[in-house]
């Protein structure tokens, strides 16, 4: 054992073996790092961070592997295995193994001993979760994919488990409001973004509930929910998963809850007249998303390509609808929609954007700082309002609806596309899947905000309560509409891929309201493949 003389903890180096390999292994307990080096040329050099390791245990040597080469002449070797991440392609990160051999088993001990020890010091890492799989998510794999590919690693990592297989929908929202939470290190959804929207309106309200919060008024300072949520992508979309770990991989993510990744997330909420409707976390969208969404929900028997066919059978109705937009611009944050400054692990403008929310709050006290500032109002004939509150990148739109929106910095954005041609928007629409800038057309408007509000042209007469809320902010308007023609019988929300049939509504980003299991998407010089070859 190397002693360091500055009196910090010791070094553990040893010559130990891999296979019929030599190497040298050291574990530096102060820097928390794993290094091994092939003890002859070429002398390549590995490390892995004890925050990327999963699990070290015992191995049990066969006869087979000991009566190979050098070992023949020798006693039985003892080893252990070391399970770390492994980073591959495009952000997915898989679970990798090394065996270390060596003569002395005392040695062998202190290595498994040394190594347990400092995944003990790993304190973000949970021990017990609650695990919600909906069946019937997406390709209706969920319960196959969480025994095969998530159950196998959560054992490997001790993690212990409470499955819950859900009935119907709602089950899992309404079992959070019952469960003893405090049991629990975080809850894991198996499904699409309906079940990480379930997840989190029970853990959501649940919060809100216990701390005498009433989420029907929407000025409410809600209170941020501690409990992380871990996704495990099984559904027909998975963007919250795709925006916020970079890929829609279950094993990648399934590593992220084991090694007790954070990820604070802005949540919007919705209200109509004073009534809360539903939170989102992903996109919010009227008009060409709320109409694929209603469409595609009475496909569901088709399974995932239901919104192909919904998506190219509304881009045919091409229906636009007429209303007016209001919002409170962000100005609290450093970023702006097409800046080219991406949200990424560890996001700077995510930080000082929520230092600047907390400093107006000590500033102007809670409930009057967030109303500051001017709304704009435009009026006009949209064929999509969108609000993203986070980049909503997904499989089909690989970069997402608003490349540079932020996880986590108090914001969404805001997208209108007004009234064009069949072609316009369908140059728009394609550009969400090549390199190409969707905001650089004369008919799209983006703006960062903190609040909005929608009135469609056909309420804003008899919609007492918001064309109040509106005359307060911005004097008497939309009064002298030209002859409207757009489509009356649809007027659904799109929110977080489940509808909302209120066109009517007023909508407010919370800051940072609640957290999941992940670390944003890694800059691409971290992601390469690890453990790092130096
Ligand atoms: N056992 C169940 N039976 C019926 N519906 C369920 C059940 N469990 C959950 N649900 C509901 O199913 C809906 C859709 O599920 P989910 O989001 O997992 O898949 P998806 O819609 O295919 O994927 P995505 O949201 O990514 O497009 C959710 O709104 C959820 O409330
Ligand atoms: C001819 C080429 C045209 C290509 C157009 C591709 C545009 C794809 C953009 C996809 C953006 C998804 C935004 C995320 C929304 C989710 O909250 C929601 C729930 O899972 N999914 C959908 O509504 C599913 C929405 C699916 C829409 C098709
Ligand atoms: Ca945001």
């Amino acid at each position: 054992m190397e002693q360091p003389p500055d009196g910090r903890r010791p070094r553990l180096i040893s010559s130990l073996a891999q296979g019929q390999r030599s190497c040298e292994v050291s574990l530096d307990r102060e820097l928390g790092l794993l290094t091994w080096w092939d003890a002859q040329p070429p002398r390549r050099n590995f490390s892995v961070p004890a925050s990327e390791i999963i699990a070290v245990e015992e191995t049990k040597i066969d006869e087979k592997q000991c009566n190979s080469g050098k070992w023949q002449k020798m006693e039985k070797p003892h080893a252990f295995t070391v399970y770390y991440v492994k980073r591959a392609r495009n952000y997915c990160w898989r679970c990798n193994e090394e065996t270390f051999w060596c003569i002395d088993e005392q040695l062998c001990n202190q290595w498994i001993n040394s190594l347990k020890e400092l995944l003990d010091l790993q304190t973000s890492r949970p021990k017990h979760l609650l695990v919600y799989i909906n069946p019937y998510g997406g390709k209706q794999k969920g319960k196959r994919i969480y025994e095969q590919k998530v159950a196998p690693l959560f054992s490997l990592a001790s993690i212990s488990t409470d499955v819950i297989i859900t009935e119907h929908a709602n089950h899992a929202k309404d079992n959070l409001f019952e469960v003893n939470i405090e049991k629990y290190d975080g809850v894991v959804c198996v499904g699409g973004d309906g079940m990480v929207s379930e997840v989190m309106h029970g853990l959501i309200g649940r919060t809100q509930k216990d701390s005498g919060i009433d989420q029907n008024n929407p000025k409410a300072p809600l209170v941020q929910c501690n409990v992380r949520i871990g996704i495990i992508p099984a559904g027909s979309t998975d963007c919250i998963c795709y925006a916020t770990v970079g890929i829609n991989d279950p094993v990648t993510s399934a590593l992220h809850i084991i090694v007790g990744d954070t990820l604070p997330l802005d949540v919007s909420s919705v209200h109509h007249n004073n009534a809360f409707l539903k939170y989102y976390v992903s996109l919010l969208g009227y008009g060409f998303y709320g109409d694929v969404l209603k469409d595609s929900e009475k496909k569901r028997w088709m399974g995932t390509i239901r919104y192909d066919f919904s998506g190219f059978k509304t881009f045919l109705s091409h229906h636009y609808y007429e209303g007016t937009v209001s919002y409170l611009p962000a100005k609290h944050t450093l970023g702006s929609p097409r800046d080219k400054k991406y949200c990424r692990t560890g996001c700077c403008i995510c930080r000082q954007s929520k230092q600047q929310l907390e400093e107006q709050r000590k500033k102007y006290g809670i409930g009057r700082d967030e109303g500051r500032g001017e709304w704009k109002v435009i009026k006009g004939k949209f064929l999509a309002i969108n609000a993203a509150n986070m980049s909503c990148a997904c499989p089909r739109s690989p970069k997402g609806l608003s490349p540079t929106a932020h996880l986590a910095d108090g914001s969404a954005d805001l997208i209108l596309v007004r009234k064009c041609s069949r072609f316009d928007f369908l140059r728009y629409l394609v550009r969400h899947t090549n390199q190409d800038d969707q905001f650089d057309f004369t008919f799209v408007e983006v703006y960062r905000v903190k609040k909005f509000q929608f009135t469609s042209k056909h309420l804003e007469d008899d919609d007492s309560d918001v064309k109040d809320v509106g005359k307060k902010h911005f004097g008497q308007f939309c009064r002298d509409h030209p002859v409207c023609c757009c489509n009356l019988t649809n007027n659904t929300w799109n929110c977080d891929g489940e509808m909302l049939n209120s066109s009517t509504i007023e909508v407010r980003v919370h800051c940072q309201l609640m957290k999941l299991f992940a670390r944003g998407i890694e800059e691409k010089s971290t992601s390469n493949h690890s453990p790092i070859e130096q």
